[in-house]
């Protein structure tokens, strides 16, 4: 199995070069050339319409789905002689609708996914990628280096994170509490997908950001969670709210699977109509689910 090269500090960690994606034979392009680069350290958001190719630039990360033209690369290294473990490893992935695992909360928290159970479930495409059937327990496969913290430390660092630690010890049982349909709010279902991944300590976290309305506290949580994670890796979120496009430090403006404008935020508002319409739209959203 190839291992990814190492590069020089501020070499991107990922990054699609003149890719072209599409569904199932179809004519349609979800992705049509699209370059771009995912820095080593950082928060990069995706934007754009509906359909804009936002999805499918996560899919092909993950490699749920192959490029039809163009080439991905991790560390450089292209994506054609790397394994998925070798591309997956590396990735946690947060989707939309934030799965929970039947079971207890140390479960929850220390299970993942098993990379290639994902990848022949079809991943992003039929809905899965994270909450997917097939688990595998880093609890149970990992190896501890004599001094380190314990499963269960980590557990409850990573619940510290997304602000879960005070309602998990509330919990009979603790991490031993089964999550039941009534235990647990859809916000801390969502937090807890995200412990989920930190817990992995990714070198990239790519998070698809809930439509729905969070309430203040999960969304609180979830971006000091992107923050923490963006302080030592990078954090590709596909942005829905604009406290999230807002603490990018960069951030990718899609449009029919092309790269329409790239740049932070008061760089956008200056030279992009779309980016200006989509910031406008969400500042009316976040103004009417506040009144
Ligand atoms: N599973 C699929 N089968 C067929 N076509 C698909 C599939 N998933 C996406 N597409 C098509 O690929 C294009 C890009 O879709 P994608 O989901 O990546 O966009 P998006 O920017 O994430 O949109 P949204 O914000 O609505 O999630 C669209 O034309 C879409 O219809």
């Amino acid at each position: 199995m190839a291992s990814p090269l190492r590069v020089p500090p501020g070499a991107p960690v990922l990054a699609l070069r003149d890719v072209t994606a599409s569904y199932g034979g179809s004519e349609v392009l979800a992705l049509d050339g699209l370059t771009l680069e995912i820095p080593s350290l950082g928060h990069v958001a995706l934007v754009g319409p509906s359909g804009a190719g936002k999805t499918t630039v996560l899919s092909l990360l993950l490699r749920f789905i192959e490029p039809t033209a163009g080439r991905l690369e991790l560390d450089g290294a292209p994506f054609a002689e790397l394994s998925i473990y070798d591309v997956r490893s590396r990735i946690a992935y947060v989707e939309q609708d934030a799965p929970v695992v039947p079971g207890t909360i140390r479960e929850n928290v220390l299970f993942r996914v098993d990379a290639g159970a994902s990848a022949a479930a079809g991943g992003i495409a039929n809905g899965a990628a994270a909450g997917g059937a097939a688990l595998s327990s880093d609890a149970e496969s990992g190896m501890r280096q004599p001094g380190a913290p314990s499963f269960d430390d980590e557990a409850w660092e990573a619940l510290a994170a997304v602000l879960l630690d005070d309602k998990v010890r509330s919990l009979e049982g603790g991490l031993d509490a089964e999550i039941t349909e009534t235990n647990m709010s859809g916000g801390e279902r969502q937090r807890l997908a995200v412990a989920r991944a930190l817990v992995r300590r990714p070198d990239v976290l790519l998070l698809d950001e809930a439509t729905a309305q969070l309430d203040g506290v999960t969304e609180a949580a979830i971006q000091r969670a992107i923050a923490g994670a963006a302080s030592v890796g990078a954090v590709v979120t596909i942005a829905h709210r604009l406290s999230t496009v807002l603490d990018a430090d960069q951030i990718f403006v899609l449009e029919a699977g092309r790269l329409r404008a790239s740049g932070t935020h008061d760089e956008l508002l200056g030279r992009d109509e779309l980016y200006r319409e989509f910031v406008a739209a969400l500042r009316i959203g976040a103004a009417s689910s506040a009144g």
